[in-house]
Formats: C-alpha cells, structure tokens, sequence
C-alpha cells in the first residue's frame, strides 16, 4: 500500500510541468529527492526539459491492451473472475480505454474463449470503454450480442505474417474487414484499426514504410476511428519507426493514429517519445508488460503501462492515470501468473527503501 501513497499525487515521475513530487511537501516527495536530487533538480525540471523534447502533447490518451494483448498468449487458462477482476483494477487506476477481449476463434487462441463471459461481467462498469478484437463478421456479431460498444480490426502490414495471424492475405482481410467496418457503421460503433508488424516482420524482417502507409489509408478509408500502429516484434528503433510514421502520416491525419510498441529489444520507451514528439498522442500498453503475440514466436509483451505512466508523469504530460493503484493491478496479475512484472517502474519501486519506508 505504500506505494499507492507514494504515487497518489500522479506518481513519482510527476517533475514536470507542475513539480507535483518536489512541491507537495509531503514525506514522498522529500525522501524521492534526498535519493535523486542530482537527477531531477531544478535544472532538469519538466519545463527545460521540454524545450528540449520539443512538442509533446499536454495529454496522451493511454489505450490498456493488458487483458487482450498481455493475457491472449498465456499457456495456462486464466480463471474469467481474474481478468474481471484485472478490468475493474485497471478502471480504477483512472484507464478509460481497456482492451477486454478478443471474439476470435477460441481454435486459435483459447485464453480469450470466454470474451462473452467478459463482457457480461462488466457490462455495468462504469467509467471506461471496453473494446474487443473481431477478426469477422462472426465475430463482430458475437461482440456486439454480448454487450460490445467498440471493435477494432486487425490487419498486418506483412503477407507472411497477415498468413499466420487471420489466415488469409493482407487484401482478403481488407474485404473482410469491409464487411466489419460496414455492420458497425450501420450501429454506428466505432472501429479501431491495428496494422501489425510495422517496421519488422519475424518472417520478411523489414517491412517497407509505404507498405504500412497502404494498408493505413485502406483502413481509415473504410472508416476506421483510429489506426494504432504495431511493432509486433518489438525490433524498432526510433531510426525506423520515424520514417514508418512519416509515410504513414501522409496517407492518415495523425490525429487518427496511436502507436503499439512490443519492448522485445528494449527500445519500446524511446520509440514512444518519438512518436509524440512527432504530433501522437495515443499510445497503447499492457500493464506489467504483459503479453506477446501467438503467432509472433519470441515477441516479448507490450510496452509496461506503469513505465509509460511514470515517464509521461515525468514529462508532466497529464494521463488521469494513478500509477500507484495502476502498480496494484499489475501486482494483482503478476501474482496470479507467478511471476515478477515486466514493468521496471513496479519492480524499482518496490526494492526502493526509501518508497517502501513511506
Ligand atoms: C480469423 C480466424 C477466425 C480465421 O480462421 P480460419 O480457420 O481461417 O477461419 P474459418 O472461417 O475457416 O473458420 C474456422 C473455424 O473457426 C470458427 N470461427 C471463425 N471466426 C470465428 C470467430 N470470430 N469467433 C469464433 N469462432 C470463429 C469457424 O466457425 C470455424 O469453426 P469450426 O467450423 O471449425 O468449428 C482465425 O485465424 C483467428 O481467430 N485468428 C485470431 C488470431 C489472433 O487473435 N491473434 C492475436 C491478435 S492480433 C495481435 O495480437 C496483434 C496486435 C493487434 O496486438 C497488434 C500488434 O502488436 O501487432
């Protein structure tokens, strides 16, 4: 519980605009200092740093794929009443956009056999929005019959991997996908778009900027709300991610884009920060760094949204997100898995003896 203490103020890494940890006068704020004065005095506060930065924006809206994308690839079945359970921790950390579920072949990835289930258990949750995966028309039918108010499709940008994901080639998912963004027209839902495999395949290995940019302006062109963008297997750089995002806002309003980093090579922080610096402002994460693809052998999970939260707190871009409660909730999962989390951010903050003192 300390550690919700700690971070109620919006986490330790609030330096920036408004100084929230050194100015709040509390026993956190002062301890923090003692420890990381040299790295966070008033040299190096939110507001220099940003001249620094450039333009990030004041607000990031953070898309929480940890039930979706951070469950889907877990070997062992885990029980409906936890990832509930997980949803409703995630709600209250302040997340208001919570990936639940995916309606797709349970043949194909079991874990998420029980979407329906998912969606009946927090149908009356109030305060955020639960988006799930549909691959078809099957289903989206079976989304929108269980209580879904927003889908999202998911192409990819390479063949080989569009082949071993859905099963079909990037311009028969296209048509199929028509079909989806037409049936939640008429319902007036909103569909996200994901393209995946976006500067990297793990069979074609590097996948070309204007190949992204196609598969983008199909999907906006079929009315796609958003369009995250996915580093599948994680193997960005900010050197091939800035040329994938410059061809793909040419074909797409940068408004309507979010982007999805897998952390495989480490680099999924520092791929963020490009990408707001350039005009994003969604960014997609799995609490705990939870997740990998099925059908990406070796990808490791998403991005951890403590360590997201805790660097744009750093930054002094606003988020609603509560890092404490939101490190709670990857506790809670990380405890049902048996293992430590993935996210860096939980796991400092829990060896530091200066946190766990308070
Ligand atoms: C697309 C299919 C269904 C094609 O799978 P298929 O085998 O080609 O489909 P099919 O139409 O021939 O149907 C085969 C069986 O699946 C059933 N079926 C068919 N559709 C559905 C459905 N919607 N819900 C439930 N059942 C379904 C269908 O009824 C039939 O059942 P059977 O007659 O054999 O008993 C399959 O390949 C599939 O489900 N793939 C999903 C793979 C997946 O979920 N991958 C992970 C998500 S993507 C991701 O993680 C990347 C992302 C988004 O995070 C971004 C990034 O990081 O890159």
């Amino acid at each position: 519980m300390s550690q919700v203490d700690i971070t109620r103020n919006g986490g330790l890494g609030s330096l920036g605009r408004n100084y929230r940890i050194l100015g709040n006068g509390d026993g956190a704020g002062n301890c923090f200092r003692r420890h990381y004065s040299s790295q966070f005095d008033g040299k190096q506060s939110g507001k220099s740093t940003n001249k620094i930065v450039g333009n990030i924006p004041e607000y990031v809206k953070i898309v929480e794929v940890g039930p979706r994308d951070g469950l889907q690839n877990e070997k062992h079945i885990i029980p409906t009443a936890i990832k509930v359970e997980l949803i409703k921790k995630l709600v209250s950390s302040g997340l208001r956009v919570i990936e639940a579920s995916s309606f797709v072949s349970p043949k194909w990835v079991p874990q998420l056999a029980d979407a329906k289930d998912v969606m009946e258990a927090i149908r009356d949750v109030e305060g955020a929005r639960f988006p799930v995966l549909t691959p078809n028309l099957k289903g989206f039918e079976a989304a929108v019959a269980a209580g879904a108010k927003e889908v999202a499709i998911f192409a990819s940008a390479s063949e080989s991997f569009s082949k071993s994901n859905i099963n079909c080639s990037i311009e028969d998912s296209l048509i199929r996908y028509r079909d989806v963004a037409l049936a939640a027209k008429k319902l007036t839902i909103p569909v996200r778009g994901y393209i995946s495999c976006v500067v990297g395949c793990p069979v074609e290995g590097k996948v070309p900027p204007s190949q992204v940019a196609h598969v983008a302006k199909e999907l906006y062109a079929m009315g796609c709300s958003e369009i995250s963008l996915g580093d599948t297997i994680g193997v960005g750089t900010p050197g091939t991610v800035i040329p994938m995002l410059e061809a793909v806002t040419d074909a797409v309003p940068i408004k309507k884009l979010a982007v999805h980093f897998h952390d495989t090579y480490g680099q999924a922080l520092s791929n963020m920060l490009v990408s707001l610096q350039v005009g994003i402002t969604t960014v997609d994460s799995s609490v705990s760094g939870l997740g990998g693809c099925p059908y990406a052998k070796g990808a490791s999970g998403n991005v951890a949204s403590e360590d997201v939260v805790y660097m744009l707190n750093g930054l002094g871009v606003k988020t609603n997100v509560d890092l404490g409660k939101l490190i709670l909730a990857g506790e809670f999962i990380s405890n049902h898995l048996g293992r430590s989390s993935g996210s860096k951010v939980a796991i400092a903050l829990r060896k530091n003896t200066c946190a766990s003192k308070l």
